[in-house]
Formats: structure tokens, C-alpha cells, sequence
């Protein structure tokens, strides 16, 4: 399928064409009114339409890309479309498109693909500012790709629908996107008469111009999704190699990453030491602090954490950075972790408060929108362990309801995080995280009802590690 373009536009098109249009002409041309702005808006379809036929065999030059949304309040799973005139295609109509059943207009914003850290960090200041300057809007992940090469042709980016009650949105949209002159792709998309679909694309070189517009075609969910892709190619590190390289990349414009990477040891401890190796996780304030302290004196035991403490002096500036840039860092922190607790466990019994499981777990369901039948499926390669960071001889789930966990963070009264507030608001997201965890494998987690009183925690603990460690 190729991006085809309006070559000889019906009564309708113009129309929709006028509405798109005349927005743009809005921006161009301020305090334009009346016969004027008709007469330019026929001239300027002409040329939009004139200038579409030299896009299509410029920029837009390509195979069909397949955009995808996250799930969101329309609809509980990603939607998938495209843009096309096939003959026999089936056409988008606002009623397989929710948000724009009422009218009005949504927009994409794709981001270029480039070096991974710039455009990483793109990525996180354009959606800082799209929300700061659409603050009513809803600003939906997207991402778009070639489907024959997946992987390699992904781009990032954002859905944006503005409320109803916002018609400069498209305005301020501009203003943001004016900033960025290069690598930046917007479309908008609005209904047509015969409620098909339009997608609008268009250059921002100066002021705002629709420069191609075509049909929007729905296209099935993949088997694979490309959300899943996505988290592995931008968020998840598999191997201290690859972590490193997102640091090493950043460390000319974040010194801190410099200091992060000279912790690395060289040497990478795998199974040295003889005592077992136990990790307690679970989502804040499920008491992971709590029961770490009481195992560490009953059972003698070293207490480390992940991140370690010759690193976490820098974790608040680097949960400021982009997902990329932040997962690298925790990503290395478990292995820097993984040296400290190699050297601990030659001695006594290790407690480890948080470790690999929490950087997958969270990475998963931050990456990943909607409900848990969203995640990548049981036993996928994401939940493997990696193979070359050191493997705990038993991983401790604590859970508890969400009331219960909501009532700690609150009677702890400690200064709450931003994922602290985003956990407690959103339910989803929670469950999300909390279902990552229990997919996770070699080794699994196994679950402690957590609500009881500490002392019953404990026990439970006690018997979980004597039932699986050697101690
Ligand atoms: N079993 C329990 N019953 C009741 N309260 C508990 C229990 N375990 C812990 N708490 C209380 O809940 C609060 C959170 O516990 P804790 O700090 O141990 O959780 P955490 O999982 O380490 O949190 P975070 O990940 O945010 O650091 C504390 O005030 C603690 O005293
Ligand atoms: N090994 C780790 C430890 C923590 N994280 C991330 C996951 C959350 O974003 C956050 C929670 O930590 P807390 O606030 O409870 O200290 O830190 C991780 O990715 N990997």
C-alpha cells in the first residue's frame, strides 16, 4: 500500500479541506476575515493540492506506515491504522474512531528516527510541552512503522485529542512543534461528509502548510505488537553492554553518567559466594523496607539495595531524564549491585530490597497503556532474566490491596514521588506493574500476602526461605 494522495478532489473534499484549511490560513494570516479568507482557501487548496502530487514522490515517498495508538478512554486496546486509496480498503469511519465521532480534530506528531538518546530526549521535552501547552488535552502515545520492518523503522511520538472546547488547539500545537524544524512530522485528522476519515499532513517550515491529505484506512491488530518492539529497542537493556552504551552516549551532556559507569566493575560475579541470595519486591509501600530489615537480623544477613548506595546520590537526575536515559541507569545499577552482592554473599546470607524485577516490572508497564491483557503474553523473551547479570536463589513478591498500600504511603507521610502519586491514581497502571512482576521467570517471584500484621510477613518469609535456600 503506498500513501496516495486526493488527485481530483469531490464537492466534499473541498469541504474538509476548507475546514482543515482554513486553520492553517488562520495561523498564516491573522485577523484574515469573510470573502478574503474564501478566496485564499481556494487558492491554497489548489496549491496543497498541486503541492500533495509533489509530495508524494518526495518525504512521503514511501511504503504505507502503520500508526498505532495506547490504549486509552475510547478504546481499551492500541488501534492501528493507516492511510490509503486502494479500491477495495476498508475506509475509518468516526464510528471505528470514537474520538472524533463528535467532530473536531486529532493530531499525530511523529518524532524522526535519529541517535537514540537525541531522539529519546526529544521525545520527553516535546511531551512535557505538549502538556504544559494543551493541558486539557488528552496526549496519547503513538508510534508508527513500516510494517516489513518493524524494528528498524519504528518512530516515536504522540496522539493528541483536544476537547472540544479547544479550537486554537491546532494553534498552540503549531507553536510547540515550530520549535523542532526538523524531524518532526504532524497530521491532523478530522471527519469528512460521507464520514470517512481524512489524514491531513503538514509542513511546519516557517508557518503552518497542508501539504498531502489522505484516507484513513483501519488496519488489524498485529500478533506481534509493536509496543512490545518498542520497549525493547528504547527502554529495556538486556545485557550491561547494552546499558552502557545509552550512558556512555549521554555522559557529554549529563556528566553524572560518567561517574555512574566508572562503578562498573570489570570483572561480572555470575554465581560466586555460597549463600543464597534473596530479593524482596513489590510496589511501594508494600513494606519491602519493613521485612528487609527484620530478615537482615534473623537471618544475619548483609541488606543491600538496588540502586546501591555509590549511585543513588544521582537517581533523582536521572529519573528527570528520558525513559531511555533512566532505565540505562537502573539497568546498571543492578549490576553494579550484582558485584556488591557477589562479594556480600561470600559471608553471610544476602537481603537485596528491589533488583532486576523491579527494572522490567516498572519499564513493562510504564511502556505498555491500558489494561494487563495489554502486556506482551506469558513467558515472553521480556520477562527473561539476563543472562549475564547474577541470578538470586529466591525473588519474594509482596502485595497488598491498593487500599492498604495507599493507606501506608499516607500514615509513612514522606514526601511522595511522582510515580508514587501516578501508582496511587492509577489503578491500571498499578496493575500493570504488579502483573509484570508475577510474569517474570527464571527465577519467578513468589507472592506474599503482605497485608497481615509485620510479624505474621515475616514468618511467612522465614518459611518461603527455608523452604528454598540453603540456610
Ligand atoms: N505488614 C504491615 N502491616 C502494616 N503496616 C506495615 C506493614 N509493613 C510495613 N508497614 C508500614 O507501611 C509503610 C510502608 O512500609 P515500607 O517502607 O517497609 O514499604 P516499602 O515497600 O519499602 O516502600 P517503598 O518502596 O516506597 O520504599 C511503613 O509505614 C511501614 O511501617
Ligand atoms: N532495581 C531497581 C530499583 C528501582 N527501580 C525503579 C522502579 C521505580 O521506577 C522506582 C521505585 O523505586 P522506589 O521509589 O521504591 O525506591 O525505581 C528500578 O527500575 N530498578
Amino acid at each position: 500500500m503506498d500513501l496516495a494522495f486526493v488527485s481530483s478532489p469531490s464537492r466534499n473534499t473541498m469541504k474538509v479541506l476548507a475546514s482543515v484549511g482554513a486553520l492553517s490560513q488562520m495561523l498564516l494570516t491573522p485577523g484574515c476575515r469573510g470573502h478574503k479568507l474564501l478566496l485564499q482557501l481556494y487558492f491554497y487548496t489548489r496549491s496543497g493540492l498541486a503541492n500533495s502530487r509533489r509530495m508524494a514522490s518526495s518525504s512521503l515517498d514511501q511504503k504505507s506506515r502503520i500508526f498505532a495508538v495506547e490504549p486509552n478512554i475510547y478504546s481499551p486496546n492500541p488501534f492501528y491504522f493507516t492511510c490509503s486509496r486502494g479500491p477495495s480498503a476498508p475506509f475509518m469511519t468516526p464510528k471505528d474512531w470514537p474520538m472524533l465521532d463528535q467532530g473536531g480534530l486529532a493530531f499525530s506528531v511523529c518524532i524522526a528516527k535519529g541517535a537514540r538518546v537525541k531522539t529519546a530526549s526529544l521525545h520527553k521535552s516535546l511531551g512535557q510541552e505538549l502538556s504544559q501547552q494543551l493541558p486539557d488535552s488528552e496526549i496519547l502515545r503513538l508510534i508508527s512503522y513500516s510494517p516489513e520492518n518493524l524494528p528498524g523503522s519504528l518512530e516515536k511520538g504522540f496522539f493528541i485529542l483536544p476537547p472540544h472546547s479547544c479550537p486554537d488547539a491546532q494553534k498552540r500545537l503549531c507553536k510547540v512543534l515550530m520549535k523542532y524544524p526538523q524531524g518532526i512530522q504532524l497530521c491532523s485528522y478530522s471527519k469528512g461528509e460521507e464520514h470517512e476519515i481524512w489524514q491531513c499532513l503538514w509542513e511546519l517550515n516557517g508557518g503552518a502548510k497542508e501539504t498531502a491529505r489522505s484516507r484513513v484506512l483501519r488496519v488489524e491488530e498485529p500478533v506481534s505488537s509493536p509496543f512490545v518492539d518498542s520497549i525493547k529497542g528504547s527502554a529495556m537493556f538486556y545485557s550491561l553492554e547494552d546499558a552502557c552504551d545509552v550512558l556512555e552516549e549521554c555522559s557529554s551532556v549529563i556528566p553524572e553518567a560518567k561517574e555512574v559507569l566508572a562503578s562498573v566493575q570489570p570483572h561480572r560475579p555470575l554465581d560466586e559466594g555460597r549463600f543464597p541470595v534473596i530479593v524482596i519486591e513489590g510496589l511501594d509501600a508494600t513494606g519491602k523496607s519493613t521485612l528487609t530489615e527484620s530478615l537482615r537480623s534473623h537471618l544475619n544477613a548483609a541488606l543491600l539495595k538496588s540502586p546501591p548506595d555509590c549511585i543513588s546520590q544521582w537517581r533523582t537526575i536521572f529519573d528527570s531524564e528520558s525513559a531511555l536515559i533512566k532505565r540505562a541507569y537502573y539497568a546498571i545499577g543492578n549490576y553494579i549491585g550484582a558485584a556488591e552482592i557477589a562479594k556480600a554473599s561470600k559471608t553471610s546470607p544476602v537481603i537485596v530490597d528491589r533488583f532486576w524485577h523491579s527494572t522490567a516490572a516498572y519499564t513493562i508497564a510504564t511502556e505498555m497503556g491500558g489494561g494487563i491483557h495489554n502486556l506482551p503474553d506469558h513467558h515472553h523473551d521480556v520477562y527473561q532474566w539476563p543472562e549475564d547479570l547474577l541470578r538470586p536463589d529466591l525473588v519474594i513478591l509482596l502485595t497488598v490491596s491498593d487500599e492498604e498500600r495507599i493507606h501506608r504511603i499516607r500514615k509513612r507521610g514522606l514526601q511522595e514521588t511522582k510515580e508514587e502519586r501516578e501508582l496511587e491514581a492509577n489503578s491500571m497502571f498499578r496493575q500493570r506493574v504488579e502483573e509484570a512482576y508475577k510474569r517474570m521467570e527464571n527465577p519467578a517471584c513468589l507472592i506474599i500476602d503482605a497485608s497481615p500484621p509485620m510479624a505474621v510477613v515475616l514468618q511467612e518469609a522465614l518459611a518461603l526461605i527455608k523452604k528454598h535456600c540453603d540456610i
